[in-house]
């Protein structure tokens, strides 16, 4: 599976502005990569500009749902969508979306983890069901967005589920760099499966985003990363028999010892 990962910059508060950038993105990158799979950033319409939200998000997903539909039919291609603020059922949630090259609309996820270094519970309301495996083109993807990558346990049972493609969608800042980069190389590790990240650059409230977004295999080898300033696109072909090879020859999941696993105290 080839994929294109979209490192970005984002319009602050400009959902129009940021839609019409994608758009102008992907019809390069298609014509350029013939990518099957394209990865964006976390809340790629609005930013974080949290005290604008209640004006600027979408509703319901409407209008950035039927948008990436139109781009993933025009080009067949599958969109695993970013995320974006989305008011539903009286709250203001994080979801990412995913498009398949049909159109069709085929999972989405509320960010289940807020960010207490953001303030983001006062702003937004944290989704209550767990993330799960859904399937692109017969390939199964886990989904989280930026904070969960620090959370395995929500990442654990996807690999369980049988996931070999974890994407991680972030607006993950530059200060704590070494943090997104070594958590994204362990959740690989651990759990035996790419991970593919699409982080935003530039500066947005005096916060300077890392970009260093990251293709990384099974084996924790980094493919393909990022700069840390520039937008751009990471453009790479994926071998998927390489989960199946590392899961042989380091059979962990065959040795885990689930009773003894502390399920009871909520582990
Ligand atoms: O966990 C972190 O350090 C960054 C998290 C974050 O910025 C986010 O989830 O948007």
């Amino acid at each position: 599976m080839n994929f294109s990962v979209f490192q970005m910059d984002i319009v602050p508060g400009d959902p129009e502005a940021n839609r019409q950038l994608l758009t102008e993105w992907i019809d390069r990158d298609v014509e350029e990569n013939s990518p099957d799979t394209i990865v964006i950033p976390e809340m790629w319409t609005t930013a974080y500009t949290l005290p604008e939200l209640e004006d600027i998000a979408d509703q319901d997903g409407e209008p950035t749902i039927s948008f990436l539909k139109d781009l993933a039919t025009k080009h067949h291609v599958n969109i695993v969508g970013g995320s974006i603020a989305n008011k539903k059922e009286g709250g203001i949630y994080n979801t990412a979306v995913v498009i398949n090259r049909e159109g069709e609309l085929v999972y989405q996820y509320d960010k289940a983890h807020l960010v207490p270094m953001l303030n983001e519970h006062h702003y937004l309301t944290g989704g209550e069901k767990p993330a799960e495996v859904f399937e692109l083109d017969g390939v199964k993807f886990g989904l989280i967005i930026c904070y969960d990558l620090r959370f395995p346990e929500l990442i654990r049972p996807l690999a369980l589920e049988g996931a070999q493609v974890l994407c991680v969608v972030a607006e993950w800042p530059a200060a704590r760099r070494k943090h997104w980069r070594s958590l994204q190389i362990a959740r690989a590790i651990e759990n035996q499966m790419y991970v593919v990240s699409s982080n935003r650059i530039g500066e947005y409230d005096g916060q300077e985003f890392s970009g260093n977004s990251m293709v990384v295999d099974p084996w924790g080898d980094v493919l393909a990363e990022g700069s840390n300033s520039q937008e751009e696109t990471l453009s790479l072909r994926l071998d998927l028999e390489k989960v199946k090879k590392v899961r042989h020859d380091v059979p962990i999941f065959d040795s885990r010892v689930p009773e003894i696993y502390k399920k009871d105290r909520g582990v």
